[in-house]
């Protein structure tokens, strides 16, 4: 094992996610740390897995019958070589430091990619949202940024959605900051449009994810146009998936929730898509619902004494994992290269486990990680951040635009970057050593800080 990830595993201790997520890209730049020892001499590993600063904090609030509830609050600063720490909250159960650590890690590669100025970070709590009153989520919100603001600011650190937060909860964040901070400032992205979000920001994680494979695609003379799909999670990222995905001519036949699968062999067209976004941003439903109204469909809740996700078993050409991490196991894996699937593109953040990674690369897939593949959606939380500060709103098919320009040049950087280090056709390490270098050659031009 390399010094550097025995030394890793000896100081954090249980923290498999990042453990993960570090190696990952560790095994990657390894050619590149070869040809540049001076990378090594100047301890730039060593300083990229250390986060230039963790905050965890006490969230207590009350819910609705009176009682006092405490959850965890994090904050993961990890690398602001590049500009303002920037990266979404998480309000789920699981969520940890060590989820925390590795979205922040994989962020800071993310935002590089975009080729806008923004260092990484990530943050969120284990609060549930889920079956809590609008009150109770107002409350853990305004208690969340009771501690949060002194750590954020439109230069420092700007937070935006991630699992469990949405338009709603960036709205109550943001007026507790506002009335802490007695400033009206672009501080999180992800806000509503009618003061200070950006055109396209909900959709842009989703379709920039389709424009990714799309880009893919190309390299093999291919369109979206005709491809059958399979689309995990029912949330943002799903959501406009599906959207670009129909808009480009595809079909899509699944989605998903943490209770199970729905299966829909005629395929969601626009109209199931406006009921997904009903029963999920409106009613808070479960995706068990979708058969009462569409009964051809077909309901499977999950069984975790399978071993595998059957969603994954379905005969398909494209999979969009677009739920949580580590959603695609090593069998899950090989179930979709049997089932004909030869394009994996990742909306959710490190969907694949490392064998899983491995299987896709083996069978010769079209394989999009989720640092490139996912980064439309802080991208155009960029683009919010540059509106708010020359106070203006683009068009939005000029944020559009600029969305997909991006994507083309993500997917471009990655090409040419895996080419340069003899990778071939690999986008992970592609992605991997093109964000790296850049947060490095950064890092060593402001000298040890
Ligand atoms: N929003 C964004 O802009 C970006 C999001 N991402 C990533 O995309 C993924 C989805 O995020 P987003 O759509 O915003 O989040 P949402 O909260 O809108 O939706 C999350 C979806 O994933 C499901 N899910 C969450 N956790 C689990 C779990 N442990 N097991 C099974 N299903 C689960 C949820 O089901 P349930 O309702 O049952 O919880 C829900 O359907 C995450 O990995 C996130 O990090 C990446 C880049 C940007
Ligand atoms: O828009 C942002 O700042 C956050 C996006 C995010 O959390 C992610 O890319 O995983």
């Amino acid at each position: 094992m390399d010094p550097i990830i025995q030394q890793l595993h000896a100081k954090d201790q249980d923290q498999h996610e990042f453990h993960q997520a570090v190696e990952e890209v560790l095994e990657s730049v390894k050619p590149v740390l070869d040809r540049n020892l001076w990378y090594r001499q100047q301890g730039v590993w060593e300083r990229l897995i250390e986060p230039e600063r963790v905050i965890m904090f006490r969230v207590p609030w009350v819910d609705d019958e009176g009682n006092v509830r405490v959850n965890r609050g994090f904050r993961v600063e990890m690398n602001s070589a590049l500009g303002p720490y920037k990266g979404g909250l998480r309000f789920h159960p699981s969520v940890n430091l060590s989820i925390i650590k590795f979205l922040a890690f994989e962020q800071t590669f993310k935002n590089s990619l975009t080729t806008l100025p923004m260092g990484g970070g990530k943050g969120g709590s284990d609060f549930n949202p889920k079956g809590c009153s609008d009150f109770e989520v107002m409350r853990f919100c305004h208690s969340f940024m009771l501690e949060l603001y002194r750590h954020i600011g439109p230069n420092t650190d700007v937070p935006a959605g991630d699992i469990g937060v949405g338009a709603r909860e960036i709205g109550y964040l943001f007026g507790m900051y506002k009335k802490i901070k007695n400033e009206f400032t672009g501080v999180l992205t992800g806000k509503s449009l009618g003061w200070g979000g950006s055109l396209i920001r909900p959709e842009a994680t989703g379709y920039g994810n389709v424009y990714f494979a799309s880009e893919m695609l190309t390299t093999r003379d291919q369109t979206i146009e005709g491809k059958s799909c399979l689309v995990s999670g029912s949330g943002n990222v799903a959501q406009f998936t599906i959207e670009k995905i129909l808009d480009l001519g595809g079909k899509v036949h699944t989605i998903s929730d943490s209770d199970g699968y729905i299966y829909d062999e005629e395929g969601i067209d626009c109209d199931k898509l406006g009921w997904i976004k009903q029963l999920k941003n409106i009613r808070r439903g479960r995706v068990a619902e979708y058969v009462e109204t569409y009964p051809q469909a077909v309901y499977t809740p999950i069984d975790p004494t399978l071993g595998y996700n059957p969603l994954w078993d379905h005969s398909a050409d494209c999979a969009f994992p677009s739920a949580t991490q580590n959603e695609i196991n090593e069998q899950d894996a090989k179930n979709l290269v049997k089932n004909g699937v030869f394009l994996i593109s990742e909306g959710a953040n490190m969907p694949s486990s490392p064998e899983a990674v491995a299987v896709f690369h083996d069978a010769n897939c079209l394989y999009g990680p989720s640092k490139a593949a996912n980064a439309g959606g802080v991208a155009v939380s960029g683009l919010e951040m540059s509106q708010n500060t020359i106070r203006m709103s683009w068009p939005r098919e000029e944020v559009d635009t600029r969305l997909k320009q991006i994507m083309h040049s993500i997917h471009s950087t990655c090409v040419d970057a895996a080419s340069e280090y003899n990778y071939g056709q690999n986008y992970v390490a592609g992605a991997n050593i093109a964000g790296f270098v850049k947060v490095v050659n950064a890092m060593l031009d402001q000298g040890v800080v």
